[in-house]
């Protein structure tokens, strides 16, 4: 936590989505200044740590400052971690109930949940990478479909799916946390 008395770190999130936004906001409460930008990027092919590198340089030069970025992959562990990245493009298509097909071939129907956070000082600076994940398996949809694949994703140690769970217990659990709590702890070190 930052002391009360130290003006807050000012951090602009470039995101297109209103829901990762809402979650990050809540995790991470009053630590940094947050502004967001709402503004779709373009997305590279690649492994999810380059994406989220690329993304963020092209964050710092419009923002032309200090900029955080967010990538989150649903990788399937029988399909060695496909949809990966291009899960939003997978889910856009198929819908909760073909992403299940594509896994009725397989016993394997598990998961994990990757979150890639990239924060970059400013145009010219190379993005840092803060990854959190969530083990879990992939279930017929359950609860409100109110955030991507939430209803079908079941973290480990659990029998709610991310969307029947109230949003209190993700945030305590989920990738975006784990990774938001790495971040968290760089920041600290450039505030000492
Ligand atoms: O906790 C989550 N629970 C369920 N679904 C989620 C979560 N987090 C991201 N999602 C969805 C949104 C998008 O369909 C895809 C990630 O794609 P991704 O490119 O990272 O997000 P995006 O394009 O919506 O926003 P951005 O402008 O920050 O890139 O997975
Ligand atoms: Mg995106």
């Amino acid at each position: 936590m930052a002391s009360s008395s130290a003006p807050l770190r000012k951090l602009v999130f470039v995101t297109g989505n209103q829901n990762k936004l809402r979650e990050v906001r809540q995790i991470l409460g009053n630590v940094v200044d947050l502004e967001a930008r709402p503004i779709d990027l373009p997305e590279i092919q690649g492994e999810t740590a380059e994406v989220s590198a690329d993304k963020c340089r092209r964050a710092a030069e419009v923002v032309q400052g200090p900029v955080i970025t967010e990538d989150t992959s649903l990788c399937f562990n029988a399909l060695h971690g496909l949809p990966g990245p291009y899960i939003k493009w997978f889910m856009g298509k198929l819908k909760h109930e073909g992403l299940n097909s594509m896994l009725a071939g397989f016993e394997d129907k598990t998961a994990y949940a990757l979150c890639t956070f990239a924060y970059s000082a400013g145009p010219g600076h190379e993005p840092i990478i803060f990854e959190g994940k969530t083990d879990g398996r992939v279930v017929p949809a359950r609860g409100s479909a109110s955030f991507g694949w939430d209803p079908i994703f079941e973290p480990e140690g659990y029998t709610e799916t991310y969307a029947e769970m109230p949003c209190k217990l993700k945030n305590t659990i989920s990738h975006r946390y784990r990774a938001l709590e790495k971040l968290q702890a760089y920041l600290q070190t450039l505030d000492n």
